[in-house]
């Protein structure tokens, strides 16, 4: 009994024992000791448990298929090593069966037991003979891993074994499954500690008030504040005044559950703005939402960035120019953009280019070297710039200025090339005409002096090489002037673009035909066996142009002088040959026109009178140096009846020398003007004069150049002169020819009104050489016509001039004109032309030019004068 009681209590103490064994370690496992002591306790309470059980543990790592040793202390280090990772599979031992089968296995005796083949010495050696492993499953079926229980004989577990082996498993798995809990708890705050800490956006938690509860480091940053300083704080301490009601109203949105994202451009604490994209969220624990997250990302930089990018696009689809990006990492190099203005410039749309090489633009007029230049740039990922034809959609060629650059990223690589294409077609052709005009004359379209003399420096080397001569042929029309200035400048262009059209068609290919201005053109002969060829041509240009023209309703006929200059095998200056040419065609004139003379050294000599006579007559303008004759007009009783003013030059070495001579070359030089000048004051002062000395009031006559009638000063100049001199108006007459009123008829009507407002007479100088008819005088306020001397001088023998100065005089008659004959030298003449009905008379027959004093004499003698009939 006592022993029962002994026993009894034994068995008390015992369980007592073991349910205090099993408390500590539930202790453990709820204070969430290492799970590796945990394990040993629990193995070293069961081996209290088991008589003579070694106990040991294994972690499974399902993944692996493998089991880890983690507590079996009692074992030998030796041995530990050897099963320290152990496969799990069906003959493996006792633990990797037990894992593989999920199920108890039983080794009753390692040496015989073939799973044990492997390591069975090693069991032998560590006294090792039973094994029983018990798998380790958690609650959901995991497996967690493998209880082993060894005993150092042979044996097999009986009921009492067993159910202390699956209470010490369950333990095991408890404490598995708790720390496996914990490690999962613990690695899913680390990730959401990640989150928050490496997080490159500024992350934080408020309260539902609106209070800073965490902050990572960017707020910091975001901010200026520290994170300190902003747990606490209230969001709205952060936000600029404006934006405190939208935000307020979003934060109180996610406060009830809606996660809100927005931008909003927040002052750091250094006053400068970031703009923040910002996103709230709301904090939910236990599926109440306790607070809002927020997440603001600095977008700063981007939305500068990408307003500049903006800009970009907007100044690049809007430019003038066409802009193409072609993507270099794809060989071929595709188009990957065009702008409107490419669009534009080529009349292809943008889906048709994109994805192709730029290169479909050339076509057969692209200068292959510009491509090759293009190319070979390219290729070595440089900027290049060639002007190329390329050709738009519709075939139409054009110029494009292209700019082509490559685009590197961070590395340098060239990623893409961005060419700018600029249509410059206009400022070609532009160009074009520019250089066009710079070698051709605008109104005959034969090329000008300067183009010329290109050609003429160019011919002459050539010509020198070849051995061959060369011939320039200086071409000016005789008559030109008078017709431009009597039908006008619209018919003289007509007329010099026939003359042209006519050269042109005579020249063989390599000659030059060029204008030079007014109406001289000049010819390069550059294909020459003999100087004797260049007269041939020239004599067939003079009877080209001699040809009549018909202008209008105008017949005209020309006549040219040619110069004729060839070049010496030593000719230094090309350009000399054109004024040879120009000093010989001078030549030709001064024969008698119409002709053609060769250049010879004396020509030079000639050539230097003209100036000296020019340089003598501005030394006799300046000096005064010139007298004024009068010579008489006489009326039908055979009175004097006015005189006319007559120019005489007495030069200091060769007499007089006629104004025949000299006034050609002062109306072209304008020396004509002072000279005009003195001539108008002088007559006037002279017949002033006359009146004065009881000479009486007698007209006077004074040639008018057309340069001073149509000087804007010319009234007002004739106004003072007479107010000058004291002459009434009346008692002046002026003479004028008719291309002088031909020519800006309108101006000069005017100027004639005027001219009769004043009193002062007009008359009709050398009437019949010019190109008008009679019935152009009716519109001219004039007074009276003068026939030129060729047809006096015929009038006794030609029946032809007798009947044009019957027309002449009965047709002024009719028109209220007093008629005067000039050049009269014959009686007969005197006689018929009084038949006819002229009413004044002017010849060397009554008297000839003669200074002042002899006109005083010779009034005194032919007294009573009367300026009534002039
Ligand atoms: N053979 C011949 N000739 C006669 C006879 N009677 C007069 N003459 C000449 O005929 C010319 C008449 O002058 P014109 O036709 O106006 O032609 C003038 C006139 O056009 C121009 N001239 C003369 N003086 C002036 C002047 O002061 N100013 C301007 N602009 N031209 C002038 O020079 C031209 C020539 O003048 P001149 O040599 O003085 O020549 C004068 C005169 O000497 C004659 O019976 N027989």
């Amino acid at each position: 009994m006592v022993r029962l009681v002994v026993g009894h209590s034994r068995d008390l103490m015992a369980a007592r024992e073991q349910l205090e064994q099993q408390q500590t370690i539930q202790a453990m496992i709820v204070e969430e000791a290492p799970l590796d002591q945990t394990l040993e306790a629990i193995c070293r309470m069961l081996e209290a448990q088991l008589q003579g059980g070694i106990c040991s543990i294994m972690q499974a790592d399902v993944d692996e298929r493998r089991l880890h040793l983690i507590a079996g202390e009692r074992l030998s280090t030796a041995y530990r090593q050897a099963i320290v990772s152990v496969a799990i599979g069906p003959d493996v031992g006792a633990c990797g069966s037990s894992a593989h089968r999920r199920e108890l296995v039983v080794c009753e005796d390692l040496a015989l037991d073939p799973r044990w083949e492997r390591i069975a010495d090693l069991a032998a050696s560590e006294g090792l003979r039973a094994c029983w492993s018990y798998p380790v499953i958690a609650r959901d079926g995991r497996l967690l891993g493998t209880f082993a229980t060894y005993y150092r004989r042979p044996a097999t577990p009986g009921s009492h074994e067993l159910e202390r082996i699956v209470q010490a498993v369950d333990l095991v798995a408890l404490a598995m499954e708790r720390a496996q809990d914990r490690r999962a708890l613990w690695e899913s705050e680390q990730r959401y500690r990640s989150l928050f800490t490496y997080n490159p956006d500024a992350v934080f938690s408020m309260d539902l008030q609106g209070h800073f509860v965490t902050a990572n480091d960017h707020c910091a940053a975001l901010t200026g504040y520290s994170v300190e300083a902003l747990r606490g704080t209230h969001f709205s301490e952060f936000l600029q005044p404006d934006d405190l009601a939208a935000v307020q109203q979003t934060f109180e949105l996610t406060g009830a559950g809606e996660p809100c994202r927005y931008e909003l451009q927040v002052p750091h604490r250094d006053g400068t703005l970031h703009r923040l994209d910002l996103t709230t969220l709301p904090v939910v624990v236990d599926e109440r939402i306790i607070g809002v997250y927020g997440i603001a990302k600095d977008v700063t930089r981007r939305r500068e960035h990408e307003t500049r990018l903006r800009i970009l696009e907007r100044g690049v689809e809007a430019s003038v120019n066409g802009v193409l990006i072609a993507d270099a990492g794809v060989p071929g190099l595709p188009i990957i953009y065009a702008n409107d203005a490419f669009q534009r410039i080529t009349g292809y749309a943008r889906a048709e280019v994109i994805g192709r090489n730029a290169h479909f633009l050339q076509g057969s007029e692209t200068d292959p070297a510009a491509v090759q230049k293009l190319r070979h740039e390219l290729a070595q990922h440089r900027e290049v710039h060639v002007t190329l034809c390329n050709y738009r959609k519709d075939g139409t060629p054009f110029w494009n200025d292209l700019y082509i650059s490559p685009v590197r990223d961070e590395q340098g690589a060239v990623t893409h090339y961005v060419g700018i294409q600029h249509d410059i077609s206009e400022q070609k052709t532009y160009e074009a005409h520019l250089a066009y005009h710079a070698g051709h004359d605008a109104l005959t379209g034969l090329a000008n002096r300067s183009l010329l003399e290109d050609r003429l420096v160019h011919d002459v080397e050539l010509v020198r090489r070849q051995g061959k001569r060369l011939a320039v042929l200086f071409l000016d029309l005789d008559e030109f002037k008078p017709i431009n200035d009597s039908l006008g400048h619209a018919v003289g262009d007509e007329l010099l673009r026939g003359v042209a059209q006519r050269l042109s068609a005579a020249m063989r290919p390599g000659d030059t035909l060029a204008r030079l201005g007014g109406d001289e053109f000049v010819v390069l002969l550059p294909d020459l066996h003999d100087a004797g060829q260049a007269m041939e041509v020239a004599e067939r240009l003079l009877s080209i142009v001699s040809r009549p023209y018909r202008v209008g309703a105008h017949e005209l006929s020309l006549s040219c002088s040619i110069g004729i200059a060839v070049s010496g095998a030593d000719i230094e200056q090309p350009l000399e040959l054109i004024q040879q040419a120009d000093m010989a065609m001078y030549r030709a004139k001064q024969q008698g026109r119409n002709a053609c003379q060769w250049f010879t050294p004396e020509i030079i000599h000639r050539m230097g009178d003209r100036v000296t006579l020019r340089n003598e007559l501005q030394e006799a303008i300046e000096a005064q140096a010139f007298e004024l004759h009068y010579q008489p007009l006489i009326d039908r009783e055979g009175k004097v009846a006015g005189v006319e003013a007559l120019l005489r030059w007495p030069h200091p070495l060769r007499g007089y020398i006629s104004p025949a001579q000299f006034i050609p070359l002062a109306e072209e030089t304008g020396q004509i003007i002072p000279i005009s000048e003195w001539v108008l004051a002088r007559a006037c002062r002279d017949l002033h004069q006359l009146d004065r000395v009881g000479l009486g009031r007698l007209n006077v006559a004074v040639n008018l150049s057309p340069l001073q009638f149509h000087r804007a000063s010319f009234l007002g100049k004739l106004r003072e002169t007479l107010a000058v001199t004291g002459l009434p108006a009346p008692q002046l007459s002026l003479e004028l020819t008719e291309g002088v009123l031909m020519n800006d008829t309108e101006g000069a009507i005017e100027t004639l009104h005027a001219l009769r407002t004043m009193g002062v007479g007009v008359a009709i100088d050398d009437f019949g050489t010019g190109f008008s008819s009679l019935s152009y005088l009716k519109h001219l306020p004039i007074d009276r016509v003068k026939i030129d001397r060729s047809f006096v001088s015929g009038v006794a023998n030609s029946a032809e001039d007798a009947a044009i100065i019957q027309g002449i005089i009965s047709m002024a008659h009719h028109l209220g004109l007093k008629v005067v004959a000039e050049g009269i030298e014959q009686e007969q003449q005197h006689h018929l032309l009084t038949a006819h009905g002229c009413d004044l008379f002017q010849g060397f027959l009554f008297a000839r030019p003669m200074p002042l004093e002899s006109l005083i004499e010779f009034l005194a003698e032919h007294r009573p004068l009367s300026i009534d009939g002039a």
